[in-house]
């Protein structure tokens, strides 16, 4: 089991020291091989996905995140952005299926931001596309004038989706419906954006395939809104990259904190890059607070899609779900009464209970 470990900038090195104790706790042989991606990358590199990193990524069976980033690489050139960087190894692998399941654990009924009713058992998993749409569009720029006719500074981006693409998504997102509540529910803009047509189209099409699920739409906006709404009508989500990216960190919210939630991005052959959703918390970053949890539960993930060590990855989940029933709770999700810890004391908990 060889996997790439990118630490990346921000808090991803301290969560990342957790994930990675916790897969050695097991009773697995792993072979990590540590590489640079995004800031810390550029400022070594020039490059913030430089080629020794694109070879290890490659070369290995799964690659484990923890974040990229951060406010002093914002002002540079887009291209050496440490952003670039992570849609590049997304793009580089093929990555194209990012699984981001927002599930409650009774003990942070409290720490979410709806009532404990509207909540309880929740249970989503939202199936973003993750190597096109507006991210990848090849920007085309026209030249604009304002009404004077002086010739504009114009920003562009291309929202674009070939069939194949949206083909590919919608499989998976069947295939999960149909292994877990047998509700699908796509996300689209089809009101407005030709792209969407042809995704709400296509997901029509495909529905005719799996008699089993039962499809439905929904415009995104109403779908920001029911999930704040009443989350629990959901059973799988699936939307374009954009709207998955947005739909996602709003979802986490309901689980108690961006701090939970993991992800995991696969290939048509289940290699993947397995991350947090969220970002490298510059705000935090160093003060060994971060939560690492929705890390060592997308580690928990990669066991699962990537080697089929479903026990040592249920292993990890019981041992986390065991953490929060004693209490142990980072800033992000205390609530008085419980046992606020910082990020390497989680770690050590999660570790114990394992
Ligand atoms: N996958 C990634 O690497 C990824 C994802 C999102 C954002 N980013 C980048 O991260 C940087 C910061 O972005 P942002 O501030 O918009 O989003 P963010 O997710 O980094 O942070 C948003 C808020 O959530 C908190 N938070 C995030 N993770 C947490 C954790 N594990 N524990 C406790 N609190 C946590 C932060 O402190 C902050 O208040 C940007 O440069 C952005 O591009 C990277
Ligand atoms: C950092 C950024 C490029 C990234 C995205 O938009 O995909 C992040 O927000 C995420 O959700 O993984
Ligand atoms: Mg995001």
């Amino acid at each position: 089991m060889k996997i790439c470990v990118l630490p990346g900038d921000g808090i991803g090195p301290e969560i990342m020291a957790e994930a990675v104790r916790v897969l050695g706790a097991l009773d697995l042989k792993f072979e990590l091989e540590h590489a640079l991606l995004g800031g810390g990358a550029v400022d070594a590199t020039g490059s913030p996905y430089p080629e020794a990193t694109q070879k290890l990524a490659r070369e290995a069976d799964a690659v484990l995140l923890g974040a990229v980033g951060g406010p002093k690489w914002d002002t540079l050139p887009r291209e050496q952005r440490p952003e670039r960087g992570l849609l590049g190894i997304r793009k580089d692998l093929n990555l194209f299926a990012n699984l981001r399941p927002a599930i409650l654990y009774p003990e942070l009924a409290n720490a979410s931001t709806l009532k404990p009713e509207v909540v309880a058992g929740l249970d989503i998993l939202i199936v973003r596309e993750l190597t096109g749409d507006i991210y990848f569009g090849q920007p085309r720029g026209i030249e604009m004038r304002d009404v004077n006719g002086t010739a504009q500074r114009v920003g562009w981006n291309t929202m674009i989706y070939a069939e194949y693409e949206i083909r590919r998504i919608l499989k998976v997102a069947f295939e999960a419906a149909q292994k877990r509540g047998k509700k699908l529910c796509s996300v689209d803009k089809m009101n407005v954006l030709e792209t969407t047509q042809l995704w709400r189209d296509i997901a029509e099409e495909m529905a005719k395939d799996f008699p089993d699920v039962e499809l439905s739409h929904m415009l995104v906006d109403n779908a920001a809104m029911q999930l704040v709404r009443n989350p629990k009508q959901f059973d799988v989500m699936v939307t374009g990259n954009m709207f998955g990216d947005i739909l996602s960190d709003e979802a986490s919210m309901l689980t108690g904190s961006i701090g939970m939630l993991p992800s995991a991005s696969l290939d048509a052959n289940n290699k993947g890059l397995y991350e947090p959703s969220h970002g490298s918390a510059p705000d935090i970053a160093g003060k060994g607070v971060a939560n690492p949890l929705a890390t060592i539960l997308s580690a928990a993930m990669m066991l699962r899609y990537t080697f089929n060590e479903e026990v040592a990855a249920t292993r990890i989940e019981t041992a986390v779900k065991k953490v929060l029933a004693q209490g142990y709770r980072t800033g992000d999700i205390y609530e008085p009464g419980t046992k606020r810890v910082g990020t390497k004391e989680m770690g050590d908990a999660v570790l114990a209970a394992l």
